[in-house]
């Protein structure tokens, strides 16, 4: 496969985090903006932002995400962010995107919730207009929030529910927030049928992947431990249930430290409906683009499969039966020189 046409080529991306994708001139233009100066410029600047390649966990990896997060409490700064992101996923030929976040790791000023789901979803849609990619929400809970308020998003998934947000997440130290302590959580987005994805079995608990889908997540963030329980992987084949893969996330948080290791063949050939995302543009240094030349390049996958993966997230995707006949018609033709 090559590069230039992976780049060309529609995709499809269902595991985006927002505050982990802003691209370094834009956070050095919000801090002038802001009065509030970096300590940081040019390539020290994008050090402090990207993950090292020695980091050591997925506790160390969200560390990057302290450097961004002061610049993030405004609302103008939130919606250039969001609409930032559809300018970068325009240009690899993103063609729907998800993108999460955490709407109370924004409220450090005193915005509300609602003021906050408002800016991003009016960048989304401003990125939407102008570039043609769809774009929708995903708001995040944070594993080291209490109860009440991972509960108060929650309840604002289901007040923005259709306009521009289309479902929960639990995001964060999943080491030592196991999925079950968010049973209650969970449950009330369970019980209002809004569309549920959880970051599971990323830090090694394949059990924390049977609660998410016993829980009712149709999703999975990352999925890598599903490959330690066969009792799990067979679970999540019966849900049908859709695993967003993040190939260079899962090697800087340690999810795992080898090629042999890495889960993505064995997925593949299971029959699980995986997909490929970059998990954080920024922190991740990285673009869909990246993902695919990097499968290219371990597991010499072809553009038929590379079409399947895109073809899996679109059947994933939190989004109306029309739009992904669209989508399915989009991947069908773009591909169709290439099959
Ligand atoms: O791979 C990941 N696993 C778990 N949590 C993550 C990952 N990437 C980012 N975040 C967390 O999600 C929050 C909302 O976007 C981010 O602030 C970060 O703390
Ligand atoms: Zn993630």
């Amino acid at each position: 496969m090559k590069r230039e046409i992976i780049k060309r080529l529609p995709k499809i991306e269902l595991h985006c985090h927002l505050d982990g994708s802003v691209r370094p001139h834009i956070l050095e233009q919000l801090a002038k903006q802001q009065n509030h100066p970096l300590a940081w410029t040019g390539e020290a600047l994008k050090n402090k932002l990207v993950a090292p390649e020695d980091c050591t966990s997925l506790l160390d990896y969200l560390e990057r995400f302290d450097v961004v997060l002061p610049y993030l409490q405004e609302e103008a700064a939130i919606e250039l962010i969001s609409y930032d992101l559809i300018a970068q996923v325009a240009e690899e030929n993103v063609r729907y995107i998800e993108v999460r976040f955490a709407p109370l790791l924004f409220n450090r000023k005193g915005l509300t919730i609602e003021q906050i789901v408002t800016a991003v979803v009016t960048g989304l849609k401003r990125g939407e207009k102008e570039f043609g990619v769809k774009a929708n929400a995903l708001l995040c809970g944070m594993r080291h929030h209490d109860e009440t308020t991972n509960q108060s998003v929650v309840t604002a998934v289901k007040e923005f529910y259709g306009k521009g947000v289309v479902g929960f997440d639990l995001a964060g130290d999943e080491a030592n927030y196991p999925t079950a302590l968010f049973e209650s959580v969970v449950s009330i987005a369970k019980e209002h049928d809004l569309p549920i994805t959880l970051h599971a079995g990323e830090c090694g608990c394949p059990h924390n992947v049977m609660t998410a889908i016993e829980l009712g997540a149709t999703r999975i963030g990352h999925g890598i431990a599903i490959q330690k329980d066969e009792a799990v992987l067979n679970a999540c084949l019966d849900k049908q249930t859709t695993i967003e893969m993040c190939p260079t996330s899962n090697f800087q948080t340690k999810a795992v430290t080898e090629l042999k290791d890495y889960p993505f063949q064995k997925f593949l050939d299971a029959g699980l409906n995986i997909t490929i995302n970059t998990d954080n543009r920024t922190v991740s240094n990285t673009t869909l683009t990246d993902e695919y030349e990097k499968l290219a390049n371990w597991y010499h996958i072809d553009y038929a499969c590379m079409e399947k993966l895109n073809h899996n997230a679109v059947n994933g995707a939190f989004t109306s039966k029309s739009e992904k006949e669209r989508l399915h018609a989009d991947l069908t033709a773009g591909y169709a020189e290439y099959r």
